[in-house]
């Protein structure tokens, strides 16, 4: 860049960088790259409605730095601009006629910088999932058209995880045929709702139903809360945010008090539960029926995270293809690209590996999940244990691994990816929600656990089963290690039997150290208690084996070339190995593999770094995420990044003038204290 140039910050290149463009001029798989995008939109018709989405939302200055711009503004603004991106979003749904999957992936593309995201996420799933026939013609529509916005009121402040322990009530009143809402503690206050604090004038609130002083367990219960004519709160209603949060800053998470504020009987969501005029409770469907908005949550974050780590993916590979350091040959004139270092690769590859993983394994799930929603609809419970474990299991799953690995990637920007306008260290804060919400990860692994539990006892005394437990008919007996040279390493076929015992020897063990501690006299709760962490060991194991197995045969089933296959296979056997090498001492201990096992498998892992190097910035090219999406200046398709770390100074608020206000109020005083001035 000519010194001129760099005077003037404004300035971008037109032109790739050269960088950037030998990267895609040396890989063979640049020409096949619209293959991929074609095989993670779902077909080359949706990757042009996506982009004609793309079009449609970055013509318009309210969405084009969506990414990005809250790092400069206040928060009472950054929640302005959430809800009027929010009404934009609505109307421009209205006007495109989108479906309810275009207007999910008009939020993928504004990367979630919206207010009213509870409302498309939760509480029309609510609405649908819970109610009655008649409820969803009286409510869905109002929901569906925006006359009403609406929130998914659960957490209390002394309550997420323990549903039962929730203490908001509603009592029946048969007199008036009403129920009357309280949170009558300072412990049952909703804390967290998304979109309470300010926006939302409906919420359906999950209270503990009491009749005649009996309580009948939670229940979902439709309240207004917010007045339609002037939007303050209704009698009985005080309501608030919650305060910053280390992200979402846009989403206004709220509080709420309810004293006595009464609703009509109808208001209480009754497809699983119903309570006549006279105040007569009915069940249908098992007791967890009215949990099930969260099963739907749980399988939509595992996509979340695949995105989430296909947008860092791209930042950091793009950006290790144009940063140089350093050198690895002395004789060289031109310092290396940090994407030559292995030890980079082994930062970079695995988010790059892991969000192919998690879209594959994601849209296997969400197929699961609506086959069995489409059974419980009419009535057939069977496989809800099933999803619940798989929903709650690789929710938890997908959001640790995805924690983990941006956080490294953020790491693999040096420097720059500590800046704010690296776009990572936001990224990362963001993810770490996904850790906590719809389910602390312990919790739900320990769901995961008990089911496993339960699974084995089954096995054990002979019964046979299916699904994804269907293995723990095993006999360990007849098991040896399927890896038996070097080359055996790249076969995921055998890997995955590999998987499959490490998951058997430690769902076994954490069920034989259950059993030897209620066989020497401890309570059943005492001896849960003291095994928790083998149990959510054994849970991981599990859902790691289940993640491997719907990977391979969500590939198995592509039709594609020759050059996409054997790239995305790299993916695959380098995800697979790395999470062996990842977690050896299990594989070691449970003699799933042995030590020269492990050494080959180290050495494969390593070798698939420089399979998956020539094709990476393909690789990453292939999820054609805009670079308004990702919002960094480290990411972008052109490879400009110093250029655009420079004129991103241009947005910071300290450099709108050459002498800050500061100067003169405090520094040039201070200075002066000993009159030196004439220095
Ligand atoms: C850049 C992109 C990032 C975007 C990020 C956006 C963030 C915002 C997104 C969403 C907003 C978040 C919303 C929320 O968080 S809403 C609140 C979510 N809350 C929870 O998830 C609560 C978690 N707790 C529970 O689910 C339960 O309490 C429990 C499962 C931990 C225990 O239940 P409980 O009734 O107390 O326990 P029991 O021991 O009595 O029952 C176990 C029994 O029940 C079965 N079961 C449990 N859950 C379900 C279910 N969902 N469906 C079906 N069955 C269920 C379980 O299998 C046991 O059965 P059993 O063994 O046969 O007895
Ligand atoms: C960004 C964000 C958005 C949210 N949006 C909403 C929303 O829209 N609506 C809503 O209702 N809620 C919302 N929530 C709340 C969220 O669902 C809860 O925070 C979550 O379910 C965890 O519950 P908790 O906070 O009570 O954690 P706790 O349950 O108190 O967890 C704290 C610790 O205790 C451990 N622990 C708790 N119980 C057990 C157990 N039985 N066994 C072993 N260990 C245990 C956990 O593992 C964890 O380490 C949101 C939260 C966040 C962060």
């Amino acid at each position: 860049m000519s010194a001129a140039a760099i005077l003037d910050l404004g300035k971008i290149p037109s032109k790739v960088n050269p960088e950037l463009q030998s990267e895609r001029d040396c890989s063979s798989l640049t020409p096949y790259i619209s293959e991929i995008t074609a095989i993670v939109d779902g077909g080359r018709n949706n990757t042009e409605k996506r982009r004609q989405i793309e079009r449609i939302l970055f013509k318009d200055p309210l969405f084009r730095d969506c990414a990005i711009d809250s790092v400069y503004k206040p928060r009472d603004e950054m929640y302005a601009r959430g809800v009027e991106r929010s009404v934009r979003l609505f109307a421009l749904k209205e006007e495109y006629n989108w479906t309810d999957e275009e207007f999910g992936i008009a939020v993928y593309v504004i990367n979630h910088q919206y207010s009213l995201g509870l409302h498309t996420v939760m509480f029309i799933p609510a609405l649908e999932r819970l109610s009655t026939e008649q409820q969803k013609a009286k409510w869905l529509h109002l929901a569906r058209n925006y006359q009403i916005i609406g929130t998914y009121a659960q957490t209390e402040l002394g309550h997420g995880t323990n549903l039962q322990g929730l203490e908001t009530i509603a009592t029946y009143d048969a007199t008036t045929e009403e129920f009357i809402l309280n949170t009558p503690t300072v412990t049952s206050i909703k804390w967290w709702p998304g979109a309470l604090g300010k926006s939302v004038n409906y919420a359906i609130i999950l209270a503990t139903l009491i009749i005649d002083g009996k309580k009948h367990g939670m229940h979902p219960f439709l309240t207004p809360l917010r007045s339609t004519e002037d939007h303050k709160p209704l009698p009985g209603v005080k309501v608030g945010d919650i305060g910053p949060k280390l992200t979402f800053n846009t989403v206004d998470n709220g509080y709420l008090i309810l004293n006595n504020v009464r609703i009509p009987r109808e208001n209480m969501l009754m497809k699983n539960a119903q309570v006549s005029r006279e105040g007569h409770f009915t069940s249908r469907g098992p007791s967890k029926a009215n949990y099930s908005a969260m099963i739907l949550v749980r399988v939509t974050i595992v996509n979340w995270c695949s995105v989430i780590l296909s947008n860092s993916s791209t930042i950091t590979v793009r950006y290790s293809a144009v940063r140089r350091q350093s050198t690895l040959d002395s004789s060289s004139e031109k310092e290396s690209k940090i994407l030559d270092y292995q030890t980079q690769q082994y930062k970079v590859f695995p988010s790059l590996a892991t969000a192919y993983a998690l879209f594959f394994v994601s849209k296997t799930l969400k197929n699961r999940y609506l086959k069995t929603y489409a059974e419980i609809m009419k009535g057939n419970f069977k496989n809800l244990p099933e999803i619940h474990c798989q929903s709650a299991g690789m929710k938890a799953l997908s959001a640790e691994m995805t924690v983990e690995l941006l956080e490294i990637s953020r790491q693999a920007c040096g420097g720059h990816g500590y800046l704010a306008a690296s776009a990572l260290g936001d990224a990362v804060a963001s993810a770490k929600a996904l850790v906590t919400v719809e389910g602390e990860n312990t919790v739900l692994y320990l769901q995961v656990a008990r089911y496993l539990m339960k699974r084995f006892a089954a096995a054990v005394s002979g019964e046979r089963l299916s699904g994804s437990t269907e293995y723990l008919c095993m006999d360990p007996i007849k098991y040896s290690c399927p890896i038996n040279s070097p080359g055996d390493c790249m076969n995921v076929s055998l890997l995955c039997q590999v998987y499959r015992f490490r998951a058997y020897r430690m769902i076994s063990k954490a069920a034989r150290m259950l059993q030897r501690d209620i066989e020497g006299g401890k309570k059943q709760h005492k001896a849960m208690n003291d095994n928790l962490v083998q149990l959510v060991r054994a849970a991981r194991a599990h859902l790691l084996y289940c993640m491997m197995v719907d990977y391979k045969e969500s590939m198995n089933q592509l039709q594609i070339s020759v050059p996409v296959s054997k790239a995305l296979n790299n993916l695959l056997v380098f995800f697979t190995v790395f999470n062996i090498v990842k977690n050896a001492g299990d594989f070691l201990e449970t003699e799933s593999i042995g030590l020269p096992q492990m050494e080959w498998l180290k050495e494969t892992e390593v070798k698939m770094l420089a399979e998956i190097r020539p094709d990476a910035v393909s690789l990453v090219d292939a999820f054609d995420i805009h670079d308004n999406t990702h919002g960094s200046v480290l990411g972008c398709y052109d490879g400009n990044v110093y250029e655009r770390m420079l004129k991103s100074t241009q947005n910071e608020p300290l450099n709108q003038c050459d002498v800050h206000y500061s100067f003169h109020q405090h520094l040039k005083p201070f200075l002066q204290r000993n009159n030196t001035s004439k220095l």
